[in-house]
């Protein structure tokens, strides 16, 4: 096979990039939006439904599949792609994240995190070995380091030693992954908002010639231009050549901002635990089904998408089955919105090609603002 890891940058638009990443299990358009699938489900979809939306890669949480099912039992059952019967691309978080978030009695160490499971108090774990292990049991093409991020505002201290613990776990990670050809391991960049943390970060990760590169500890609490300072600061620092995955985001505005200063890469769980919650993306700008306002609206949410759920649907319907907690209402709006971002990309995508990104940009914010929709 060509080269089993590959990305190409096919053009720029200032500091935009328009790319692909050509995988064994397919190509992965960028800039791209990730799909979170936490519990090797894509919340209410079905996989049919999410390759539709035109979602070329989605996401796994080896926190929440070490505990349930457990790795080795995927393992068994195939791997992951075959378990959730998703045949493309798929990323896999390393758990830090999710461990700091969600497990309790968390310990951490030089060696790696100790934790009780959310579910039913077990006790686990996690080295950076063993983070490698699993992402590889459940057969991930991603795979991303152990870290620690850490929530903003932070003291300089704390990030400095979170940072630096990171950047020795992102090299036991490199060691432990190995050689794995058609598989990748991607460096996570720590530093909070200060810039000399976060250069070092990168400057140390660019010299482990990892295959990819994410930009960590960001949407953890600061504000917007915070996180927008942060990434000017780390883009530049990181190789041109590899792909820039910015963790955890965004909102639409948040990702029109970010692929305008260099990332490639986005993950976000906005679009399906908000339709889960009766809020819905469209064209122009969000809107939120709960609200009496809708019950008697027989438009569609967006009659020119290609999406059924946007198209074939009444807001009065989608506003009965919120209002009526109906499983359907979750799956339409989760679909919606999962749709919407997934345009938002392909525009995105298509612009930067043209050279017009930043006029298109533009254009789409501003028909957000048209208020009442
Ligand atoms: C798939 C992700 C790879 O996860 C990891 O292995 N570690 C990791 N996850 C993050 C997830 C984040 N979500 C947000 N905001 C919603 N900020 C985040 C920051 C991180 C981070 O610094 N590290």
């Amino acid at each position: 096979m060509s080269e089993p890891f590959r990305f190409q940058l096919q053009a720029k638009d200032g500091a935009a990039r328009l790319g692909a990443i050509t995988m064994p299990r397919g190509t992965i358009r960028t800039p791209a939006f990730m799909p979170v699938g936490t519990a090797a489900t894509v919340k209410t979809l079905t996989m049919d439904q999410v390759r539709g939306t035109g979602a070329d890669i989605i996401l796994g949480n080896t926190y929440h599949l070490m505990l349930r099912p457990g790795a080795e039992r995927v393992a068994r059952l195939g791997g992951l792609h075959e378990f959730a019967r998703w045949p493309h691309p798929i990323l896999t978080d390393s758990g830090g994240f999710q461990v700091m978030s969600l497990a309790t009695l968390r310990k951490l160490d030089e060696k790696g995190v100790t934790f009780r499971s959310h579910i039913d108090g077990a006790k686990y774990e996690m080295s950076p070995e063993r983070s490698i292990e699993i992402q590889g049991l459940l057969d991930s093409d991603i795979q991303m380091q152990l870290d620690e991020c850490v929530a903003l505002p932070a003291a300089y201290a704390e990030v400095e030693r979170a940072m630096e613990l990171s950047l020795r776990w992102a090299e036991r990670c490199r060691i432990a992954f190995g050689d794995q050809p058609g598989r990748a391991m991607f460096g996570i960049v720590q530093g909070g908002a200060e810039p000399a943390l976060r250069e070092r970060s990168a400057l140390v990760l660019k010299a482990m010639d990892l295959k990819g590169y994410a930009v960590g500890g960001l949407a953890v609490g600061e504000p917007q231009q915070v996180m927008l300072d942060m990434l000017e600061v780390t883009c530049p620092l990181l190789p041109a050549e590899k792909p820039r995955y910015l963790m955890g985001v965004g909102t639409p505005d948040d990702i029109l901002k970010s692929v305008a200063r260099g990332i490639d890469m986005f993950d976000c769980v906005m679009p399906t635990r908000a339709g889960r919650h009766g809020l819905a993306f469209t064209r122009r700008g969000r809107v939120n089904l709960r609200n009496a306002r809708h019950a008697d609206d027989h438009r569609p949410l967006d009659e020119e998408s290609d999406c059924p759920a946007a198209r074939d649907y009444s807001r009065a319907y989608l506003h009965h089955l919120i209002r009526a907690q109906e499983s359907l209402g979750a799956m339409l709006l989760s679909w919606n919105n999962i749709a919407y971002y997934q345009n938002l990309m392909q525009g995105i995508r298509d612009a930067i090609g043209s050279g017009t990104f930043v006029s298109h940009a533009e254009k789409i914010s501003a028909s957000w603002a048209q208020g009442d929709i």
